[in-house]
């Protein structure tokens, strides 16, 4: 027959506080915040051509993307496919902005000394670029090149 149960081995814990919900981010520690949405856009604009005018790579994704983009809506491909090429070259853009974003964070953190977690911060983020590269190489070569190859007469 089941015991009642004793509440000899049970801790009576009160009831914590509710946790409040936040009406404004906490926003402390940083120098500046957007005091609104136009002003936000603004500093997105700021870090996109601070990216466009100092990372090669940027740039060369960028050049990239627009052509697969053009091609795409040359070639005539289907919603779907233009969509799927659009979100990868955004994808790949995006990556290398983040890339660019955490080498700013680490080189404010270390300097210029070396530093073993510094290492793998920012090569796991040139990691994250490049496979979204290859991603991108994969998507541009399933949905791009056969019909390409196809207006061009090669196959
Ligand atoms: N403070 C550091 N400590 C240890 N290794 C570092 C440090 N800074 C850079 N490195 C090494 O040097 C490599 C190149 O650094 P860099 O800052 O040029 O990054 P990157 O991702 O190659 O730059 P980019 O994306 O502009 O080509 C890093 O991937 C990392 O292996």
């Amino acid at each position: 027959m089941p015991q009642p149960l004793s509440t000899e081995n049970f801790q009576v814990v009160p009831p914590s506080p509710p946790i409040p919900f936040p009406s404004k981010p906490n926003r402390e520690l940083s120098w500046k915040v957007a005091s609104s949405l136009f002003v936000s856009f603004r500093y997105a604009w700021a870090g996109l051509t601070y990216a466009f005018f100092t990372q090669r790579n940027f740039r060369i994704h960028l050049l990239v993307g627009t052509i697969a983009i053009g091609l795409s809506l040359w070639l005539q491909l289907s919603r779907v496919e233009i969509a799927i090429i659009g979100l990868t070259s955004g994808l790949v853009l995006t990556m290398e902005l983040l890339n660019t974003a955490l080498e700013s964070v680490v080189d404010l953190t270390v300097k210029q000394t070396y530093h073993e977690l510094a290492k793998t911060a920012k090569d796991c983020a040139a990691g994250a670029v490049l496979i979204s590269a290859i991603a991108a190489l994969l998507v541009a070569g399933s949905l791009l090149l056969p019909p390409l190859l196809a207006v061009l007469g090669l196959v």
